[in-house]
């Protein structure tokens, strides 16, 4: 092979890549010494009640290694690589440890990983109010739920999970999500009759199943993961899912990327016991009850109107307490601890019949 006379030393790069490897891994043990001296402030400082993991922290530390990338590597890989460098740095301040809706497998997972990175511990439970019960129990330190998809809207059941807790938002994930077709080793692609998935995912692939597998049932699973799982015996079905249930399966993927929406993603939510200070550029999550009464929904909306802040999301749930009462979920970008932020709350509240902040937590970064 003839070689460009300005190409390398291939021998010359690799010792150069030895010899950067070897700062960055003398740095990125002096970085975590420095989060074992953090640890020890923090116990100082709080004793028992210390906490280890700092949101707001994180963010900021995420912000800035993308804001200062200058390539080639992208934004977001640098700042995957930057989250586990934390996530073992939290890891030796203390192992935290993460309730997740499952099975394995599931996009939840997929989340929590994005967000707390591989070294924390992470747990599935099968319901999302086991995932609250647990963290409020203090059995785990952080939860992850689904709380909205962008093709099938609301998680209704996380929304009526927060009906009954006192847990805190601490952080907000958003995950890409992309649906392939998944096959056991002996299925035949044409003798397929049977799709198994989660009744969202089955939802968000409705076209693309119309069109090339009309014939077939669709089956609602409790979970894409359970659904990979039992495809990888069968040989006449398939299963909708993503990534992780395909590899932890080891199944075939038949079609991938079969959404029919291409910017189809997932909002989960980070639920904790503590309340999160301001990173500087947050959102805030409101639970409003309010009585049946006319011009109710004006009276949450105004005050956001009149201070300029900006709503990113409103939901309703009929109350618990009373037929035709109802409770609102809202959602702005601002932090209770801004000057802006506190003349809406007061007002608000003013014309509720009960209001709870749910959270002020950091943007999702990744
Ligand atoms: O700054 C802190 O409070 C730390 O504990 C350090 C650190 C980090 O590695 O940068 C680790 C864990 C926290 O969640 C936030 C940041």
């Amino acid at each position: 092979m003839t070689q460009g006379k300005s190409l390398p030393d291939l021998a010359d790069v690799r010792k150069e890549i030895d010899q950067i490897d070897q700062q960055l891994h003398q740095l990125i043990n002096q970085r975590a010494k420095c989060a074992q001296q953090v640890a020890q402030v923090k116990v100082a400082e709080d004793g028992k009640d210390a906490v280890f993991y700092r949101p707001e922290r994180e963010a900021q530390v995420l912000r800035a290694v993308m804001e200062r990338n200058q390539g080639p590597l992208s934004n977001e890989e640098i700042a995957r690589l930057f989250r586990e460098i934390m996530s073992a740095c939290l890891a030796l301040e203390r192992p935290i440890k993460v309730a997740y809706l499952g099975p394995e497998g599931t996009f939840t997972q997929q989340a929590t990983l994005k967000h707390f990175g591989h070294s924390a511990i992470s747990v599935p439970f099968a319901a999302i109010d086991e995932v609250f019960r647990e963290v409020e129990a203090g059995a785990v330190d952080y939860g992850v739920v689904p709380i909205e998809n962008s093709t099938e809207g609301v998680i209704s059941h996380t929304l009526d999970s927060f009906m009954d807790s006192g847990l805190q938002i601490s952080g907000e994930v958003v995950l890409r999500i992309h649906q392939h077709l998944l096959l056991g080793e002996n299925t035949r692609p044409d003798k397929i009759s049977t799709i198994y998935s989660h009744t969202s995912s089955l939802a968000q692939c409705r076209k693309w199943l119309d069109a090339h597998y009309p014939g077939a049932e669709r089956v609602a699973m409790p979970s894409n993961a359970e659904a990979a799982r039992k495809v990888k015996s069968e040989w006449h079905s398939a299963a909708i899912a993503g990534d992780m249930a395909a590899d932890l399966y080891g199944l075939k993927r038949l079609a991938e990327n079969i959404e029919d929406t291409p910017d189809n993603s997932t909002r989960f939510l980070i639920i904790g016991r503590e309340t999160v200070p301001a990173s500087g550029d947050d959102k805030t999550s409101l639970m409003i009850s309010m009585r049946n009464l006319p011009g109710a929904l004006h009276q949450i909306l105004e005050p956001f109107n009149k201070h300029k802040i900006d709503l990113t999301r409103i939901e309703s749930r009929p109350s618990r307490s009373g037929a035709w009462n109802y409770v609102f979920f809202v959602d702005f970008n601002g932090h209770i601890d801004e000057a802006r932020v506190q003349p809406v709350l007061k007002e608000v509240g003013e014309n509720a019949a009960d209001m709870k902040v749910l959270g002020s937590y950091p943007q999702g970064v990744l």
